[in-house]
């Protein structure tokens, strides 16, 4: 019998399903779930069929696209970023070629600080177009669901100002969006000897962010001059009373334990983690905290030492790899490069890799059931790659890669073309 369909795929080289049942770790980490020669079919925005060639020689459509044996995959799933601020901060680059550490930077009133005031001198519009602007830019380099951090607010005007900008993206952007509350991402000038103050006012926004839907997620940075374990363990104690889940930047530069942390408060996910020791890696696997490392900002921020995703996994952590888009420590939207450096600095497998950018990252912010997979019934998020196989795409570096990019069934993105 024949099938109507909206969109079929056919001639897919290798079709990677990413089929499991939930987040993937250990061993199961090296192995990927492909069809070869397989055809795809979408309709309603669904994915309505998914198998071989041969299977299915009877699908109709509207539209037929010959892959012509290129890659095709679910689209990736950025798990970190903080794509909503005000300004830029390209004069840090002569600081760091200069050697003058991120967090001394940040002592001096730089980094993260001096976003904060870009923020707070940014309308809601101006952020709301800039951040549409990094979205479509995610959206063509093959991300079709991320996560969003406030945290360049540090006051509760500003704070609410970027989560209500994450919220119209939520409705207006094609993209799925996942929004974090990181109000506790610095300690403002204005409460420089007083963090516990300053926290406690931060404390008083959980009811409202709750209240207005504007986060599913707490976060903190904890790290040396910035909030401590103790303070962090205090805070993140309070906003899972009032049903947040939690993430963590932790262990990003000195090792505080914030992964024993993380570990231990059943956070979600901790993230960074170049820092974590054996034991907080052990607790990680035990209690399921996803491991979201961002190789993309150690390469930014210039250091040699990267998170030992190596000993991560085979410990049986499940890892996941995003580009912690943010203006200072790295400022790139691009998922294909940070697979890159995963590779070269992580050690990771092709395999690996492509688990933690899809199955992995979607369990990392709550979107298991929708992202990260091409299964019967799922959200059609679809891209073809310019590429032969899976393992181009961590290979072959600084280029985008993406030939179409398909979002809930519709076609959003198709490489331009040059007219010479
Ligand atoms: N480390 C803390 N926060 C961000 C950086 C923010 C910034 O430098 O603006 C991060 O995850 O890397
Ligand atoms: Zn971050």
């Amino acid at each position: 019998m024949t099938e109507q369909m909206d969109i079929v795929l056919m001639n897919i080289g290798q079709l990677l399903t990413m089929d499991s049942q939930g987040p993937k770790k250990g061993k199961a980490m090296g192995e990927l779930e492909f069809i070869e020669g397989a055809v795809l079919g979408i309709k309603d925005g669904e994915i309505r069929f998914v198998g071989k060639q041969e299977e299915k020689k009877d699908l109709l459509a509207a539209k037929i696209i010959d892959c012509e044996r290129k890659l095709v995959t679910p689209g990736l799933v950025d798990p970190h970023t903080h794509a909503v601020f005000g300004g830029s901060r390209e004069h840090e680059m002569a600081l760091k070629q200069q050697g003058v550490p991120y967090l001394d930077i940040l002592k001096q009133g730089g980094g993260i600080l001096s976003t904060v005031e870009a923020t707070r001198e940014t309308s809601e519009m101006e952020l709301f177009e800039k951040s549409t602007f990094y979205l479509d830019r995610m959206l063509s380099l093959g991300t079709t669901t991320a996560e969003i951090k406030s945290g360049y607010g540090l006051n509760e005007d500003t704070e609410l100002k970027q989560l209500r900008v994450t919220k119209k993206l939520q409705q207006k952007h094609a993209m799925d969006v996942v929004s974090t509350f990181l109000g506790a991402h610095a300690i403002p000038p204005s409460h420089r000897d007083k963090p516990d103050e300053f926290l406690q006012e931060m404390v008083g926004m959980f009811q409202q962010v709750k209240e207005e839907q504007l986060a599913d997620y707490v976060d903190i940075f904890t790290e040396t001059g910035v909030f401590t374990v103790e303070q962090s363990k205090e805070y993140l104690s309070k906003a899972k009373e009032y049903g947040f889940g939690l993430k963590i930047h932790a262990d990003e530069i000195d090792p505080l334990g914030g992964t024993e942390m993380a570990a231990e408060l059943g956070a979600v996910s901790a993230d960074h983690l170049v820092g974590s020791t054996d034991k907080g890696i052990k607790k990680m696997a035990q209690s399921g905290t996803v491991a979201v490392l961002l190789p993309g900002t150690t390469f930014y921020l210039g250091k040699h030492t990267y998170a030992r995703a190596r000993k991560m996994i085979d410990e049986g952590v499940i890892v996941s790899l995003a580009t912690d888009f943010n203006p200072g420590s790295s400022p790139t939207e691009n998922l294909q490069l940070i697979m890159t450096i995963a590779a070269l600095q992580l050690k990771m497998s092709p395999e690996e890799i492509w688990n933690a950018v899809t199955v992995n990252a979607a369990h990392a912010i709550g979107k298991s059931e929708e992202a990260g997979q091409i299964m019967m019934g799922r959200k059609a998020d679809v891209v073809i790659w310019d590429a032969p196989n899976y393992k181009y795409i961590p290979y072959h570096y600084g280029v985008n890669h993406v030939n179409t990019v398909i979002k809930k069934g519709r076609i959003l993105y198709q490489r331009g073309k040059i007219y010479g």
